[in-house]
């Protein structure tokens, strides 16, 4: 058992590989045995995680997920523990593991209650063990209306004051999509909304599942565990993968300024066009461009000419687009671009070297179908592509409602590479980074520090200043996407987290 970490990179395997797993290893083994290694590890981890607890109550739902929890509350009966269990299964149509692991938890003589300890604190633990990768929430079905039992249980889970340990998934929790099936997502009441949240943490059985990092499951899940329960996963292909850090490129001493590349930045209308100055995401792009080691950045502003230098970052070249030679540049095309991104579009998709297309350039392409024609046609010719798209803007570019893009994160960054031919970044939490042909990555970075304005156009600074260094449009949006959250996920505490500052900072 070990706790999931940034620092590597790991396979996810989704319910129905998970389920293969499962029912090969089941074969192998004598019968209730993964349920009690599943139901020991997680004896073990409430073990290690709450060495003091003075009462464990133990949530246990009517399938195996609940079986894994009977398991568990055996063990902690047995080393001495007061355990409290509440059990929504019934020994007549319990499945068979489970139905042997409550026989074991009433040997060992636990407590039964109807429902959760009303004197719980923060110096007792809570398992939730309602329910795992069973729980059924295909959009397609219609909505199960959950048993009140359950509902009742789910709603002292969520809002316990103790810390929680969720066995596979937080319950609820889709595994594939990191949603909550219909009618059983978390709701605060406004009275615990100022709370500080209550540690939580997951441990994953068998696999780890893509749900877990994305969407609502990095927030729902906590600090993620894993124990494989001692199978491998053999000839399984992963789903997708959970990013880890960069292999470090080292600089030769010989290097020079061309060596890292060119950054050219086009973006930023004025505010003579709609009264809305947006200059300001070109600059940030470019400023990140600069900190993350492009050899050179030059910046296309959309005003008309009104800018001429940036006093803060008199390093950053200002140029008119037809100043530009486009074949030799990588791009980083839309940050603040407005409207006046339209007339410039064109020429830079059908000419550009090398291409980042951020914020108002997706948004003009969703709407021009010459220009997504022009865009899969770079993949044709070899020419590198990535799209940085937040779910709005993924769901101009797909045609769908931000809410169909949230609810499988995966298969929406998916639809973005395949149709556009490109690497997609589908940005929020959970970042999703696709790539047609390949298997799509979460990266593991960034929190909620980062949902200000003008971090994306950083992050697209970022990805040009990668791609001009030489790295393929995978690499580029893997890596840059990384170090943009783990820049957040260090921030020094106090210090007010800005895009300009992130900019700053980006190159470590
Ligand atoms: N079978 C095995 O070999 C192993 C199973 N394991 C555990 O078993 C779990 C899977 O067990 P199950 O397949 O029994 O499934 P679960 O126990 O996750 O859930 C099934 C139960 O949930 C109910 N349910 C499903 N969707 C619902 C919804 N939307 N609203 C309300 N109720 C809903 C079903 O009616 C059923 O009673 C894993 O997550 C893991 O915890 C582990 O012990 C490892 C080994
Ligand atoms: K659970």
């Amino acid at each position: 058992m070990h706790r999931i970490t940034p620092h590597q990179p790991h396979p996810l395997f989704n319910t129905a590989a998970t389920r293969r797993l499962e029912k090969a290893a089941a074969a192998a083994l004598p019968p209730h045995t993964l349920m009690q290694r599943a139901g020991l590890a997680v004896a073990q981890l409430a073990q290690a995680l709450a060495p003091h607890a003075r009462t464990v109550w133990i949530a246990c739902g009517p399938g195996n997920n609940g079986g894994d929890g009977l398991e568990a509350a055996m063990h902690l009966q047995r080393s001495g523990r007061k355990v409290i269990v509440t059990w929504l299964g019934q020994p007549d149509t319990a499945p068979a593991d489970a139905r042997a692991s409550w026989q074991r938890a009433r040997d060992a003589g636990v407590a039964w209650a109807d429902a959760a300890p009303n004197d719980l604190d923060a110096n007792d633990l809570c398992i939730d063990a309602l329910l795992g990768i069973g729980v059924a929430s295909s959009p397609h079905s219609p909505p199960r209306t959950p048993d009140a039992r359950l509902l009742t249980c789910l709603q002292a889970l969520h809002h316990s004051p103790a810390p929680v340990l969720a066995v596979d998934l937080p319950s609820g929790l889709d595994a594939d999509t990191g949603q909550f099936a219909a009618g059983l997502t978390p709701d605060t009441p406004p009275h615990l909304h100022h709370r500080a949240p209550t540690p939580r943490h997951t441990l994953s059985l068998l696999t780890l599942k893509p749900g877990l990092f994305t969407a609502t499951g990095r927030d729902a899940a906590g600090h993620v565990w894993l124990d494989d329960l001692g199978v491998e996963p053999g000839h399984e292909p992963p789903n997708a993968w959970l990013s880890g850090p960069a292999l470090p490129a080292p600089r030769a001493h010989a290097s020079h300024k061309g060596s890292y590349g060119d950054v050219a930045v086009v973006g930023g209308e004025g505010l003579a066009a709609r009264g809305m100055g947006m200059a300001g995401a070109a600059l940030l792009a470019a400023s990140a461009a600069l900190h993350s080691g492009a050899g050179r950045v030059l910046v296309t502003l959309l005003d008309d000419g009104h800018l001429q230098l940036d006093p803060q970052q008199p390093e950053l070249m200002l140029r008119r687009f037809d100043a530009l030679a486009l074949e030799q540049l990588t791009m980083v095309c839309g940050c603040g671009g407005g409207q006046a991104i339209a007339h410039v579009l064109p020429e830079v998709i059908s000419r550009a070297a090398r291409l980042v297309l951020d914020a108002d350039a997706l948004n003009t392409i969703a709407t021009q179908a010459a220009l997504h024609a022009l865009v899969v046609a770079r993949g044709q010719h070899g020419q590198p592509t990535v799209i940085t798209p937040h779910p709005l803007e993924a769901a101009r570019l797909l045609g769908l409602t931000t809410a169909e893009v949230q609810a499988d994160r995966l298969d929406a960054a998916q639809q973005l590479a395949d149709q556009f031919n490109c690497v997609a970044v589908l940005k929020g939490s959970g970042t999703v980074i696709a790539a047609p042909d390949r298997v799509p990555a979460i990266n593991p970075t960034g929190n909620a520090r980062l949902a200000t304005a003008g971090t994306g156009d950083v992050l697209a600074g970022m990805v040009g200043a990668h791609l001009a260094a030489g790295a393929s449009a995978w690499r580029a949006a893997s890596e840059a996407v990384y170090q943009h959250g783990q820049a957040a996920d260090v921030w020094p505490a106090g210090l007010a987290l800005t895009a300009s500052a992130l900019a700053r900072r980006v190159g470590g």
